[in-house]
């Protein structure tokens, strides 16, 4: 019988794999040096451009990189992410490190598994990201004139980031779960406020924007080490997502007793108690949503109003578009379709800042991606089972030769048809805010109409918008990635509209 090694020089041959440009350590094969560089650009919020150079240094868009003995890949190669995310979905998975670490604060759910459990879920939640579901705007409405009142009309600083999380969390529940967390009243509850703060712990323990000693040392350590207070926090989202299953279920009971009529609206956690009682199904899907919908909106509005504060023209044209589109009136869907300019801004702020900015997937056997292979890149490269591979959709987003030379600016008509030099812009598969395939972002419509009230009523109400930070973005990674200094803004009323 042929030995492993002799069996993967077959298949190399077979499909014309060459080998990969690497990247180069001091330590070979151990990569000690690398792996402080990687922690130490972590630690300094500058780890996307530490990849992105890492690739540019030897005009690559596929590198290995061999860390304790084990080869890594990166790529920031539209073929390649096409290969993993669609046409070889079956070959890929999310990853044991994902499914481990993720299901044990948010259970099995849709975003932690994957084969037949993962199917299971997705099929269970699609119904409720169906375009009557999305444009139900009598929530958005509620939710969006309560962070109005938040928000000091007098010019004076504010950071809109907190409060976009805090509204991105009341429509998500109220969506999900039929009822709202209120975290944007002021005198919203202390059971919220520890949900809040454990469900953040339990994203990324050890991430925190505070300026601390040894930040690289802790990082390197809390990788490795038993981390205590998780367990407790734990116990907080799971006693929190509880509750208000227990007491779901128990009004649901009360109200067929007394055979009220059921609620139009659909209620994704009613849609789940009809085929599902128990409890830490139901818990694991709940949880599994949250994480995907609150802080991914959030990110978006607070890097949408960043730019819009630092590009007056830009902002100018928005308010124009608005004035000619709606005026003052609340806004439609249809009205949300048609403005483009709008569209446009998201789809330019995505580009620059994705919310998902990398990701990674294992090899479920020996196989083979497209693009990296030999000294120009164009044959295919070899990768063994269990082989991890991760991309970049910001590095893609930024390729010059995919974006112009202008890649790194912010510059939404790029997005308009005839305004730009080149093409209407159609870059496939090198645009993924939403991913792609089989596990494309189920909820994205949910979050660009979301995301587009949400613009619209506060531009409606709000005749300036200044910025007051002078710093440039910088990138602040939990699970997904957002702006570390948040978004500072001075906010006046009056209908520059
Ligand atoms: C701007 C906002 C958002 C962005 C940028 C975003 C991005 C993404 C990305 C990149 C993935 C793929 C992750 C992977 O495969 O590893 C994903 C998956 C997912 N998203 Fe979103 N998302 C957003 C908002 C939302 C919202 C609002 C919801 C729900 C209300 C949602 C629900 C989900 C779910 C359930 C998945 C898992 C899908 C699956 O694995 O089958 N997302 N999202």
């Amino acid at each position: 019988e042929a030995t492993t090694g002799a069996r993967q020089r077959a298949f190399k041959r077979q499909h014309g794999c060459l080998p990969p440009k690497r990247y180069v350590s001091r330590v070979p094969i151990l990569g000690l040096d690398t792996m402080v560089k990687i922690f130490q650009a972590f630690s300094q919020h500058r780890i996307m451009d530490f990849w992105r150079g890492a690739m540019t240094d030897q005009h690559a868009h596929l590198m290995g990189f061999v860390i304790l003995g084990n080869e890594l890949f990166l790529t920031d190669d539209p073929e390649n992410v096409k290969a993993m995310l669609a046409t070889q979905f079956s070959t890929w998975s999310i990853g044991k490190q994902r499914m481990e670490q993720m299901s044990e604060f948010l259970g099995n759910g849709v975003f932690t598994t994957e084969g037949a459990a993962w199917k299971h879920s997705r099929d269970l939640i699609r119904p409720c990201f169906e375009k009557s579901q999305v444009a139900d705007f009598s929530i958005l409405e509620d939710h969006t004139s309560q962070l109005i009142s938040r928000i000091p009309s007098d010019g004076s600083t504010i950071d809109l980031q907190p409060l976009f999380q805090d509204l991105a969390l009341d429509i998500a529940t109220e969506f999900l779960f039929g009822r709202s967390t209120h975290c944007l009243r002021p005198d919203h509850d202390e059971d919220v406020k520890k949900f809040i703060a454990s469900f953040e712990y339990c994203q990324q323990p050890q991430a925190s924007d505070k300026p601390r000693r040894f930040k690289t040392l802790k990082v390197i350590l809390s990788t490795f080490l038993p981390d205590r207070a998780l367990k407790k926090h734990i116990k907080v989202v799971k006693d929190f997502a509880d509750k208000i299953i227990d007491s779901e279920i128990t009004s649901r009971s009360s109200t067929s007793q007394s055979s009220s009529p059921p609620p139009s609206r659909y209620v994704f956690l009613d849609e789940l108690l009809s085929q599902t009682t128990d409890r830490t199904v139901l818990r694991s899907e709940l949880l599994n949503i949250l994480l995907a919908a609150r802080d991914t909106t959030a990110s978006l509005l607070s890097n949408v109003f960043f730019s819009l504060s630092r590009h007056p023209a830009t902002l100018s044209r928005l308010r124009s578009e608005i004035t000619s589109q709606i005026g003052s009136a609340q806004p439609t869907y249809q009205h949300l379709k048609d403005l483009k300019y709008l569209s446009a801004i998201l789809k330019e702020s995505q580009r620059l800042y994705p919310i998902v900015p990398m990701n990674s997937r294992q090899a479920l056997q020996d196989t083979t991606l497209p693009h990296g292979g030999g000294p120009d890149g164009q044959s295919p490269v070899f990768v063994p089972k269990g082989g991890l591979v991760a991309y970049h959709p910001y590095c893609m987003h930024r390729r010059p030769d995919i974006y112009g030379p202008d890649a790194d600016v912010f510059e939404p008509s790029r997005w308009m048809d005839n305004e730009h030099d080149s093409a209407p812009l159609r870059p496939g598969w090198a645009y993924l805010p939403f991913s792609g395939g089989p596990r494309v972002c189920i909820g994205q419509q949910f979050a660009l109409t979301e995301a587009s009230y949400v613009v619209v009523r506060l531009l409606q109400t709000f005749g300036e918008v200044e910025s007051r930070d002078s710093e440039p973005w910088r990138e602040k990674i939990t699970v997904v990635c957002t702006g570390l200094g948040g978004c500072k803004v001075g906010l006046k009323k009056g209908s520059a509209v």
